[in-house]
């Protein structure tokens, strides 16, 4: 199976968070946010042990993987990911994002995924300091800056989890994405762009929005006008 990319650096891209779509309804749900133009799709996976919620496992991620071109952007919630990532790559997982909480060895698990084929990213909880993640951004295609304690849609946005994103910019440059879930919606995008986000996890601010298309224009229209204030 050919491997999809991130896109390159250099254009803002919503990634919608399947967890407040119909899971009843995948097949139109995906089909919908790929036909307002979003390269990415966010998988959200779940083992009710690192976080409080259940959601899928590879079955499900090789059934979606029939209905779309979108990058599975995968993020493991999951306190074993190195046993679930290749599972979750042969069913049509593009990119891997893991907890830095819960894997000893990042960097070596990373040069894994790499091998797999996969992209790879690093991630963090509200409350995990910046250090946990200096050594191994660099080495990643992308890192999510956690702005909610993972395990739920439709939280708050943590202002003060969103700052590190600052200095993971400054750590990575700028030929890395970084990714921020959590509350994010046209009203935080503006915030995390002047912090250097380039990559929104959404879910009820798309999925829980009736028009979704148009709320994903509102999303990226305040990153670009985020950007040009700002001069980014
Ligand atoms: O990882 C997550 C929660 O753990 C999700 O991506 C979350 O569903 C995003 O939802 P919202 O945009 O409504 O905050």
């Amino acid at each position: 199976m050919a491997r999809k990319r991130l896109p390159e650096v250099g254009s803002f891209e919503v990634s919608p968070s399947i967890l407040s779509g119909d899971f009843s309804n995948l097949q139109s749900e995906i089909k919908e946010v790929e036909a307002a133009g979003l390269n990415m799709l966010h998988l959200d996976v779940m083992d009710g042990h690192f976080v409080p919620n259940l959601t899928f496992g590879p079955p499900v991620v090789a059934k979606m993987r029939k209905h779309t071109d979108m990058v599975f952007d995968t993020h493991l919630m999951i306190t074993n990911p190195e046993k679930y990532a290749k599972p979750f790559v042969d069913a049509g997982s593009d990119h891997i994002t893991f907890h830095v909480e819960v894997v000893d060895d990042p960097a070596e698990f990373i040069k894994y995924l790499h091998g797999l084929g996969a992209t790879c990213g690093v991630t963090l909880n509200p409350e995990t300091p910046v250090e946990t993640v200096e050594k191994v951004a660099p080495l990643c295609d992308m890192v999510l800056v956690m702005t909610v304690h993972p395990g739920f849609s439709g939280q708050e946005y943590i202002a003060a989890a969103a700052k590190k994103i600052v200095t993971i910019r400054e750590i990575v440059g700028p030929n890395i994405r970084i990714e921020v879930d959590g509350g994010i919606s046209p009203e935080t995008v503006p915030e995390v762009v002047g912090f250097g986000a380039d990559t929104f996890v959404a879910g009820s601010a798309v999925f829980g929005k009736s028009n979704r298309a148009k709320a994903i224009r509102y999303m990226l229209d305040a990153a670009e006008e985020a950007k040009s204030r700002l001069g980014k």
